[in-house]
């Protein structure tokens, strides 16, 4: 179900400081045309948490309909750190939605039996698969590869997105053993590389709205068994990934896609600022221009 490159749509802004709704539907046509096999609809990526319902429901209805055309996978996010008020978000997702990214409850650090219980809850309500969103760095919480393999055994719990900020014994632990239908997706752009090499089966990554193609060629070369042409290819796209988060995400991406005519402005709702002159042109050169 997660296998291949899914992208985390920004969401842009007018000048008027709307949502950009006709620009979100370019760049959702744009990477699924490069063969991006998903969207992540209110990801990070998509400042989420500046968003009002109103919104939200306005990028799900775009990314939705573009992915029913183009039979791609809709995953939509869905933060919280209770579990009765994240039963009841996941409970109203519309129509075309199939899975949901879960973050780890943060900030709480309820435990691994908190973590565990939050999720078998929420994975017997869902009316979709869910995809946990590990990313302790943020969260706060740390969960071991046992309790994300005793999670992963639950037939709604359909994988991870895996981002832990590196590759540790954690990971190694996680992906030599993984339960029947349980799948891991990179959530770190840097790490998407040896990420795969070690067993995953795909990515979402903030990244690949710039050289999406050359994503999932990446993506595709791992599987293939061809080394050599991957290796090359994730060392390029680490370096781009480097570029893009040089500042907070999706400052710099917003940047060069600004850049490029893609989107309408490259604002950011506060508490984020815009990237600075020198990280987008650093971005831009680093990021090959699709028909250079
Ligand atoms: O929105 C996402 O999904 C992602 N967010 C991460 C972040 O902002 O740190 C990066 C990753 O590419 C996907």
């Amino acid at each position: 179900m997660l296998r291949g490159i899914h992208v985390p749509l920004v969401t842009p802004f007018d000048a008027s400081g709307a949502v950009a709704v006709d620009a979100i539907e370019k760049l959702a046509r744009q990477v699924l045309d490069q063969g991006a096999a998903g969207l992540v609809a209110l990801g990070t990526t998509g400042e989420v948490a500046a968003l009002d319902p109103a919104e939200r429901a306005r990028v799900i209805e775009v990314c939705a309909r573009v992915c029913a055309e183009r039979q791609a996978l809709l995953t939509v996010g869905v933060t919280g750190n209770d579990t009765r008020s994240t039963a009841r978000a996941l409970a109203e997702l519309p129509e075309g939605v199939h899975a949901a990214l879960v973050t780890v409850p943060y900030f709480l650090r309820p435990g691994e039996r908190g973590v565990d219980a939050h999720f078998e809850a929420l994975a017997e309500r869902s009316p979709v698969p869910l995809v946990i969103y590990h990313i302790p760095y943020r969260t706060g919480q740390a969960v071991s590869a046992a309790t994300l393999r005793e999670l992963g055994a639950h037939p709604k719990i359909a994988g991870i997105k895996y981002a832990a900020g590196g590759v540790t014994q954690e990971t190694v632990e996680l992906l030599a053993e993984l339960p029947e239908g349980f799948e891991v997706v990179c959530g770190d752009d840097a790490f998407i590389s040896p990420m795969l090499a070690l067993g995953a089966v795909g990515g979402i990554l903030a990244s690949a709205h710039l050289e999406t193609a050359a994503f999932v060629e990446l993506a595709g070369a791992w599987q293939a068994g061809d080394v050599g042409r991957a290796r090359a290819l994730g060392h390029r796209l680490a370096r781009l990934s480097a570029a893009l988060f040089a500042e907070p995400n999706p400052t710099v991406l917003k940047g060069v896609l600004h850049a490029r005519g893609l989107i309408p402005t490259p604002d950011v709702r506060l508490p984020l600022l815009p990237a600075s002159p020198e990280a987008v042109s650093q971005a831009r050169l680093v990021a090959v221009h699709p028909g250079e």
